[in-house]
């Protein structure tokens, strides 16, 4: 007798570090009812244990999914980031393992850049200490070190999608807007793109961090380049937290080199909000300190929420990989009457040939077929008439290459 596709009840759901119920509302309405959800993070060692029956797995930054928690997933069918970066999971790790990991790029970029602009101006005034006194009730009336950020020169390192859209925010203040870049990005509106990090440091006021942790970014921000910066100039950090080295920049804050900083990421964050944040910066009165919150609005986690746990069903339901970060993308129409059959395989010549030649020897008529390849992964999706496909998965599941099969009716 054939088998069934996975009945909906049986598939787990692990949603980690508090992933906006929206998410949960959405997988329950499409039939998905068995969620293990996490206000925080989990610890190593508990993430190890969660992930083993888990076939589906929604984190946010803090989660990192390496090669072991991968190597322990065995059950694991794709991964959803909540969020925009996808520095935390091993993407090379999920891909060997013929796992689709899916973000939301742009949910959250108006939010990150709204901040972004008003930590330019608070800074620009010295809120940060001038606040603080108030607080402890002293009375600074006076301009002494306060501007507007009218003509100043903005300075964004990673013209993507939320350094452009600051950049248009910030010309509606009258900011002259630079940017860097290590591709050559289309200027919106007067922005002017600098050809070295080096001219674009030396000559902005404020200077604002949007590229994603790489190995070309992680530390980029070091003693060297911070004493690039002018003298009384202010950095903002909403990217990632190895961007900058929080020891050198806490120096130039101390002696003065930088009148103030904007930090929103941190190179170790607390797992939760019960756990203690431990940094350098604590204590700098110059300083706006923020709990990694740049995308953390309600508009936009409402929205991350929808939009990765529907990638994450059209995935599971139909077998749709449009807008994976690591896996070959394919969009698919429904299948009905039709069972579906899921390959994916190594990308080395001969596979959809030999897939090919297999149903076509057990006599297996294809309704439909469909291929994408990356560098090193294949995905292959053949529909069937139901009667054949456990037959058409069987023989598939022999071909040279295969990594992983899946059937969906
Ligand atoms: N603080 C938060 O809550 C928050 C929210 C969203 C995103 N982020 C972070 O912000 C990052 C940027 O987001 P995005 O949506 O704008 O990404 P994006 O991919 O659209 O843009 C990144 C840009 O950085 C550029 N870049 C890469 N390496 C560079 C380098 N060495 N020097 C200069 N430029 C370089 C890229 O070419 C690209 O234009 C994300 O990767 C994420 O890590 C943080
Ligand atoms: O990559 C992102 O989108 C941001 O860093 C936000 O991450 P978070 O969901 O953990 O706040």
């Amino acid at each position: 007798m054939a088998k069934t596709s996975l009945d909906k009840s049986k598939i787990k759901i692990l949603l980690l570090e508090g992933v906006h119920p929206s998410a949960v509302e959405h997988f329950k309405a499409n039939g998905y009812t068995n969620i293990e959800y996490h206000a925080k993070s989990l610890s190593e060692e508990a993430l190890l244990e969660a992930v083993k029956d888990a076939h589906f797995i929604g984190i946010r930054s803090r989660t990192h999914l390496t090669e072991a928690v991968f190597a322990a997933a065995s059950k694991l069918v794709a991964v959803g980031c909540f969020c925009i970066g996808t520095n935390q999971v091993d993407l090379q790790a999920a891909l060997a393992r013929g796992i689709p990991v899916f973000n939301a790029p742009y949910s959250n970029t108006r939010s990150v850049a709204e901040l972004v602009l008003a930590e330019a101006i608070m800074l620009m005034r010295g809120i940060p200490h001038k606040s603080q006194v108030c607080h402890q009730g002293g009375w600074i009336k006076s301009a002494n070190g306060s501007y507007e950020v009218r003509g100043k020169k903005l300075g964004i390192i990673g013209y993507g999608n939320i350094g452009s859209q600051l950049s248009v925010l910030a010309e509606s203040l009258g900011m002259e807007v630079l940017y860097y870049d290590v591709i050559s990005k289309l200027p919106l509106g007067n922005a002017r793109q600098l050809d070295s990090l080096e001219e674009l440091l030396a000559i902005s006021d404020v200077v604002s961090l949007h590229v994603p942790e790489t190995h070309s970014t992680k530390w980029m921000m070091a003693k060297a380049q911070i004493s690039q910066m002018k003298q009384g100039a202010h950095l903002i950090n909403a990217s990632r937290g190895t961007v900058v080295v929080i020891e050198d920049l806490a120096e130039a804050l101390e002696s003065g080199h930088l009148a103030g900083a904007a930090i929103d990421v941190f190179p170790v964050e607390p797992r939760g909000n019960d756990d203690e944040f431990i940094s350098p910066l604590r204590g700098l009165d110059n300083v706006i300190l923020t709990p990694h919150i740049g995308g953390s609005t309600m508009e936009a986690q409402e929205n991350i929420g929808k939009e990765v746990s529907e990638k994450l069903i059209r995935y599971s339901d139909n077998g749709t990989s449009t807008f994976s970060v690591n896996f070959p993308e394919v969009a698919l129409p429904s299948h009905p009457e039709k069972h579906r059959l899921l390959h994916i395989h190594q990308n080395i010549p001969g596979v959809l040939s030999e897939i090919n030649r297999v149903l076509s020897e057990n006599g297996i008529n294809i309704s439909g077929q469909y291929l994408q390849t990356n560098e090193k992964v294949g995905y292959v999706v053949v529909d069937v008439d139901k009667e054949y496909s456990q037959q058409a998965l069987e023989a598939m599941k022999q071909v040279k290459g295969t990594i992983r099969t899946r059937v969906l009716f």
